[in-house]
């Protein structure tokens, strides 16, 4: 072996053995007994030949680039859908897994659809082939995005839960960890794992152990390569130390910056696939072709796939009732965006797809838009022809229909003069329709007049249309108006057999081609805990006046078929529905609305994480009868869009309050430090997380503080290594421990509480209160004995309770302030310390008590001070009087 070989084997070594970031110059002289300059220049060579990786900083450090590993190309498939670009990123991460005793952690990254999990799958299919084609490979796919609404559940996914983590944890659960051990954990969308998650993630990576959610004492250990896949930028939105983590980072190319070769072979890839599913010779047109060659398609390799499956379908579906030998994709079965693309092409040539995707010409006709001249030109009788019409229109309408049609879209197909002219007409004309059009019946319209330019443009001999006389003549009349003021307008001269046709356009009623009139839209709520959803569902209902929204609770422990079940079971016992909006809480529950749908055969849309506003909107919009599924809809997405919108301008004030406790370890000083801190929080403070943090004792790394910063209100840093963060303070441990340190960490919550929080959130009874309060209070007090404090407080607390009018779960927080307002102050007054208990939260001087006001506390003010032998101060006595108001 040559010594550049020895140079980088030990490199290799090395690197499995030490971190993964690098080694230096010297240590690989030393390891070999050569000198560092030699060393430093044969590197030097490695890097040159691109099988090394220098990593900057003093010294420099050197990496074997993992795709260098020889053994990689041996596992390469020799061809593949995945195109050309992708074989180094394949090969690249083949390397990875390959790694010697331990695969290496790979993060994917690219724009939605480039095919992350789709590498991730060839990846794990060729691993399971090549490598272990013995044992048990497993490949666990999960996507956060899934779970973004509820971090914990998410967390819990993931690492697994222990019975009693969070309400509604009601038994052990494995996690997915658990599932891949031994395998590779893809991690879709992984930057919607809240910062816990992703530290667990880190110490997983970095040591192979980790707990379940709740579990505090047990450690587990598995062994996961994990695959973590974003459409984000990762360096921001992964805490550094996962992110550095990673030892090979991959992007997925955008479909724009394929090249035109390798989109054609994975459109033809598609093609061939689909029509291997249909067992059919499939044929497309050039100008379906170029088409689909040309389209921005900014999903990416996803879209294209689903828009090649959306023409495949529809081509498939004429195929069926047509007598043609095979399935013929032409312009009209391509989606909108697709199809704008087709109809400027003029390319003419059909091509047969066979099973490998090549394209021979066959030398055919095109067919870019439903060809009504030729279609009616074939006609005889008066039946047939009346039939064509009706199939045209009908289609038309259909494509207006398609979801992702906006006024925009069809804007793009119908001549700007025409679009206008049109929008126009609605309303000058609308004493001469015999009922007032809909806007969209008149883009349909629109859009057989854009075709009727067209087949003029290009056609040398054209097809005449047969005269096809509508049976009104108010509607023929209207027809003749509407021609002659487009041709005033815009300058359009429509023959008469066109004036005639457009007559058939104007249905009887106006919204007949697009709702099913007299059925209702029903709103099915279906998310996740032992109650959730009825009671979103009551507080709608309620507010609405109507119990307009159906509720479906899923216990954690329910499964996913029995959750099915229950969905269609309320979809059949509902009467006269002519179409179903499920709202659910996470995105996997989507295709539930795809499956049910082909079993109640009514039409089902669904959207996901729900929120309040989304479904007092939908409620609300489902009251108004002549509202279609697909307005509903729209209208409840909406509200879900500006509600996160509005919220955003309130994220700050809305960020959870934390405090971080630090040591060496991590595990040591501040694990007591949180423990002990826990047992301090008062009823007030309960929403407050602490959180554990590992200071490394050379580098003094802050970056996991600064994070988590962003994620929280950090409120103060305690622990035992001396860390500074702009603008949070640091409690000596030793200090904090002291009363000192006690009445400074009290009064940072106290200043930062935003509301009151309340122990309990469900409504309490009037008759309750007594007992909660002794209760509650007997939790976090020491100097006076609750039943003293309630017994004041339930004979002079109600007049007051009633000046200022508040409910019973106001009056509860009252009474808990004032119990624990006593105890510190009896606590103050007994080490002398009184004058300092001033008011905790800030007066601003401006506050202007009356007399009623003085008058109305009195009673109460006095009885305490009497009983507890205490005075109560001024500043005391305004900071309750504004925290009453
Ligand atoms: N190179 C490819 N060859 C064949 N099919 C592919 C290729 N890349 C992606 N696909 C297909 O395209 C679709 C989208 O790909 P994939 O789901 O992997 O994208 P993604 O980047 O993970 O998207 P997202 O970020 O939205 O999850 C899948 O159906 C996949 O099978």
């Amino acid at each position: 072996m040559s010594k550049i070989d020895d140079i980088f084997h030990a490199l290799i070594k090395l690197n499995q053995q030490d971190v993964p970031e690098g080694i230096d110059a010297s240590q690989i002289s030393r390891k070999l007994g050569i000198d560092r300059s030699t060393a430093s220049r044969y590197l030097n060579e490695l890097v040159r030949q691109d099988k090394v990786v220098k990593v900057p900083g003093k010294p420099v450090k050197y990496r074997a680039k993992p795709s260098a590993s020889p053994a990689a190309s041996r596992f390469m498939p020799k061809t593949h859908g995945v195109g050309k670009s992708l074989e180094p990123i394949l090969e690249q991460a083949m390397a990875a897994f390959l790694y010697p005793t331990k695969s290496l952690p790979i993060l994917l990254t690219g724009e939605t659809g480039t095919g992350k999990t789709y590498l991730a799958e060839t990846l794990s299919k060729l691993a399971k082939k090549q490598m272990v084609p013995t044992r048990d490979f497993p490949f666990i796919v999960f996507n956060c995005a899934d779970y973004a609404q509820n971090a914990e559940l998410l967390v819990g996914q993931i690492f697994g839960i222990k019975e009693g983590a969070f309400t509604g944890a009601i038994r052990d659960q494995e996690g997915l960890v658990e599932q891949a051990d031994g395998g590779i954990l893809f991690l879709d969308e992984i930057h919607r794992l809240p910062p816990s998650g992703q530290e667990m993630l880190f110490y997983l990576m970095d040591k192979g152990v980790y707990r379940r959610l709740g579990e505090a004492i047990r450690t587990r250990h598995a062994n996961v390569t994990l695959i973590g896949a974003t459409t984000e930028d990762p360096g921001k939105v992964l805490l550094p130390t996962l992110y550095r983590r990673f030892s090979v980072k991959l992007n997925l190319p955008p479909l724009r910056e394929r090249t035109r070769e390798e989109r054609k072979v994975l459109i033809n890839h598609f093609l061939a696939e689909e029509a291997g599913k249909m067992g059919q010779a499939l044929a497309i047109t050039d100008n379906c072709r170029e088409a689909l060659l040309s389209y921005p398609c900014p999903g990416n390799i996803g879209q294209l796939k689903s828009d090649i499956q959306i023409a495949c379908a529809h081509a498939y579906l004429r195929y069926l009732k047509s007598n043609r030998e095979k399935v013929l994709i032409t312009a009209e079965d391509l989606p909108e965006e697709v199809y704008v693309y087709a109809t400027r092409s003029n390319l003419k040539q059909i091509r047969t797809i066979d099973g490998s995707g090549n394209w021979p010409e066959t030398g055919q006709d095109d067919f870019s838009l439903p060809n009504i001249y030729r279609h009616l030109a074939n006609q005889s009788d008066h039946k047939s022809l009346q039939d064509v019409i009706k199939t045209y229109i009908r289609e038309l309408s259909r494509r207006y229909h398609q979801p992702h049609v906006s006024k925009q879209g069809w804007q793009q197909l119908i001549d700007k003069d025409l679009f206008q002219a049109l929008t126009r007409a609605r309303h000058e004309l609308k004493d001469v329709f015999p009922v007032e059009p809909d806007i969209n019946q008149l883009y349909v319209i629109g859009l057989h007049l854009q075709n009727f330019r067209n087949h003029q443009k290009q056609q040398t001999n054209k097809e005449s249309l047969p005269i096809v006389i509508h049976p009104n003549v108010a509607y023929r009349r209207a027809s003749r108006h509407l021609a002659r003021y487009l041709d005033k307008e815009i300058g359009l001269k429509l023959p008469d057999e066109e004036v005639e046709l457009i007559a058939h356009f104007l249905p009887d009623r106006p919204t007949e081609v697009y709702t099913a009139s007299g059925q209702s839209v029903a709103i099915i709520l279906v998310t996740h805990g032992d109650a959730a959803a009825s009671s979103m569902a009551d507080v709608t209902n309620t507010l609405l006046g109507n119990k307009v929204i159906h509720a479906i609770d899923m216990p954690l422990n329910l499964s996913a078929s029995s959750i099915y079940e229950r969905v269609k079971e309320k979809i059949k016992s509902l009467e006269q529905v002519s179409g179903v909006l499920l709202l659910v809480d996470i995105g996997s529950l989507i295709t539930m609305g795809d499956t049910i749908r082909h079993d109640v055969d009514i039409p089902v849309k669904t959207l996901s994480c729900v929120n309040l506003p989304m479904v007092l909107e939908a409620g609300r919009k489902s009251l108004v009868t002549d509202l279609t599924l697909d307005d509903i809809y729209d209208a409840a997405k909406k509200a879900m869009t500006t509600f996160f919108r509005e919220n955003e301008a309130e994220k700050n004030i809305k960020k959870k309050r934390m405090i971080a406790t630090v040591c060496f370890t991590g595990e040591g000083a501040a694990q007591l430090l949180e423990s002990w801190l826990k047992d301090q929080l008062s009823a007030w403070d309960q929403d407050v997380i602490i959180r554990t943090v590992r200071i490394d004792p050379t580098t003094k790394d802050t970056s996991v503080l600064n994070d988590l910063k962003n994620y929280y209100d950090m409120i103060a840093i305690i622990g035992t290594v001396p860390v500074s963060i702009k603008g949070i303070p640091y409690i000596p441990a030793w200090e904090l421990l002291q009363q000192d340190g006690i009445s400074r960490m009290t009064k940072l919550l106290e200043v930062t509480r935003k509301t009151p929080v309340f122990p309990e959130k469900s409504e309490v009874a009037a008759e309750e209160i007594y007992s909660l309060a002794v209760q509650g209070l007997g939790e976090i007090v020491t100097h006076v004995n609750p039943k003293t404090v309630a017994a004041i407080l339930d004979r002079h607390l109600p007049p007051i309770r009633d000046f200022y009018s508040w409910d019973t779960d106001r009056e509860l927080g009252m009474w808990m302030h004032l119990g624990s307002l006593m105890d510190r102050i009896v606590a103050a007054q007994l080490k002398n310390d009184s004058h300092k208990l001033t008011a905790a939260i800030p007066l601003d001087g401006k506050i202007v008590i009356t007399d009623q006001e003085k008058e109305v506390w009195k009673p109460l003010l006095t009885a305490l001070e009497n009983t507890f032998s205490v005075t109560i101060s001024d500043s005391v006595e305004k900071e309750l009087i504004k925290l009453s108001r």
